[in-house]
C-alpha cells in the first residue's frame, strides 16, 4: 500500500534557509531554530523558535517561507508559529502576592515590561475548571453582549488544544495578513482570531506546551487588534499548569468563570477561583450554565443538575454571581450554526441572562474604560 507523504525537519529546514531578510541578508534559519511540525490531511502547522526582539522582522518572512512550504509534496497548506523566547536573563518577574482579590487594576504587563497591548484597555478570562461546562459559549456570548452595550471588544481563542470560537461566529475564512500582522475577523460587532481560523484544529491538538504558549502569544502581539475597551481571552479548560502559566503570562484585569449547577464542576470551579487567587487576578464572578431546562413546548423548568449551586458556591467563596443560563436545545443549535445565541433568539432565556450578565461585567470595567 502507498505510504501517505511525508515531510522531515530537514525538508523544512532547506526552505527556512532559502527565505532571506531582505534588510540583512540573513536566513530565516539563522534567526531561531525549528521547534516541531505537523502534517495532517496536507495541512502543515511548523512551530519555529525565535527571540522576542526579532518576531516582528520574522512574522513578515514567515509568510514567503509558508507559500515555499507549501511546493512540498503532500503539503496543500502550511502555517509557521512562532513561539517568541524570552532572552536569556529576563525572565518574568513573579507578582507580589497578597494573599486576596485585588481591586480591579489597570492592564498591567504581566511581565513588568512595557504593555503588550497598548491599544487594550482591559482583558477578561473565561475559564472553567473542568471541559464541556459551555465556557466557550459563554466567552462568545458574552463577547457579543459586551459588543452590544456599546463596548469594543475583541474575542481571542485561547483554547488552543479545542478551538471552537470561530465557528460559534460562523467566521470560518482564513483571516488576511497585512503589513506581516493577522487581521482579526469582524462579526456579529467583534473581533475575533482563534487558531481554528489558521491550522488545522487536529494538528493543534497534540501541541505540547511551549508551542501552545508561542502560539498564544502571537495571537496577542501579531495581531492588529487595535484600540479595544475589552479582550475576552477563552482559556483552555482546567486549572493545571498550561492554565497557570497562561494567566500569568497575560496581562489579565479579571476573570469570569463558567460552571454548570452540579458537585463535581463546582468542585473545580473552586480550583478554579483558587488558581486566580494564586496569581492575583481578581474573580469578576461565577456563571452558571445549564442552570435548569426550560421545555420548548410548555415552558416549565426543571432543573436536572440541581439548581443555585453555583449562586452558593459563589456567596461561600466571596465572589459575585453574575447570573444563570439555563440548558436550551436553541443555544446549542445556534452555536452549531455560527450565529451567537444572543443575536439569533434575542428575546429567548439565554439571550436576556447573557444581556444581564454582560452588563454587570461591562459595570465593572467602567471605572477602567474612563481612565
Ligand atoms: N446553556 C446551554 N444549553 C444548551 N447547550 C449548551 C449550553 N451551553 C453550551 N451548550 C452546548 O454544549 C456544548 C459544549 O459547549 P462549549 O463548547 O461552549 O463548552 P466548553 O466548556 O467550551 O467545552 P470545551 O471544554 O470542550 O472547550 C456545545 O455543543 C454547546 O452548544
Amino acid at each position: 500500500m502507498a505510504q501517505p507523504p511525508s515531510v522531515s525537519s530537514q525538508d523544512i529546514a532547506r526552505v527556512l534557509e532559502n527565505v532571506k531578510d531582505p534588510q540583512t541578508g540573513k536566513n530565516l534559519l539563522a534567526y531561531g531554530h525549528l521547534e516541531g511540525c505537523s502534517l495532517t490531511e496536507g495541512k502543515l502547522s511548523v512551530a519555529f523558535a525565535v527571540a522576542r526582539e526579532h518576531a516582528q522582522t520574522i512574522s513578515a518572512l514567515c509568510n514567503d517561507a509558508a507559500r515555499q512550504l507549501e511546493t512540498l509534496p503532500g503539503v496543500q497548506s502550511a502555517s509557521i508559529i512562532l513561539t517568541a523566547h524570552r532572552p536569556a536573563g529576563a525572565a518574568a518577574k513573579p507578582k507580589a502576592a497578597t494573599g486576596g482579590h485585588r481591586p480591579l487594576g489597570g492592564m498591567a504587563p504581566a511581565d513588568g515590561n512595557a504593555p503588550i497591548l497598548p491599544g487594550v484597555k482591559t482583558i477578561i478570562a473565561v475559564a472553567s475548571g473542568k471541559g464541556g461546562v459551555g465556557k466557550s459559549t459563554t466567552a462568545t456570548n458574552l463577547a457579543v453582549g459586551l459588543g452590544l452595550e456599546g463596548l469594543k471588544v475583541g474575542l481571542l481563542d485561547a483554547d488552543i488544544h479545542g478551538p471552537s470560537l470561530h465557528r460559534m461566529l460562523g467566521a470560518t475564512g482564513k483571516p488576511e495578513v497585512i503589513d506581516g500582522k493577522l487581521q482579526p475577523v469582524e462579526a456579529w460587532g467583534i473581533k475575533a482570531v482563534s487558531l481554528g481560523m489558521l491550522v488545522d484544529e487536529k494538528a493543534a491538538m497534540i501541541w505540547r506546551g511551549p508551542m501552545v504558549m508561542g502560539a498564544i502569544n502571537q495571537l496577542l502581539t501579531d495581531v492588529t487588534w487595535g484600540d479595544l475597551d475589552v479582550m475576552v481571552v477563552d482559556l483552555p479548560p482546567g486549572t493545571g499548569d498550561a492554565q497557570l502559566s497562561l494567566t500569568q503570562k497575560v496581562p489579565l484585569t479579571g476573570a469570569v468563570i463558567v460552571s454548570t449547577p452540579q458537585d463535581i464542576a463546582l468542585i473545580d470551579a473552586r480550583r478554579g477561583v483558587t488558581m486566580f487567587e494564586k496569581v492575583n487576578v481578581p474573580v469578576l464572578g461565577l456563571i452558571e450554565n445549564m442552570s435548569y431546562f426550560c421545555c420548548p413546548n410548555c415552558g416549565h423548568n426543571t432543573e436536572l443538575f440541581g439548581h443555585g449551586g453555583a449562586k452558593k458556591e459563589a456567596e461561600a467563596m466571596g465572589v459575585p454571581f453574575l447570573g444563570e443560563v439555563p440548558l436550551l436545545a436553541d443555544i446549542r443549535a445556534s452555536g452549531d450554526k455560527g450565529v451567537p445565541g444572543i443575536i439569533e433568539n434575542p428575546d429567548g432565556e439565554g439571550a436576556k441572562a447573557w444581556r444581564h450578565i454582560a452588563h454587570t461585567v461591562a459595570e465593572m470595567l467602567r471605572p477602567q474604560l474612563q481612565k
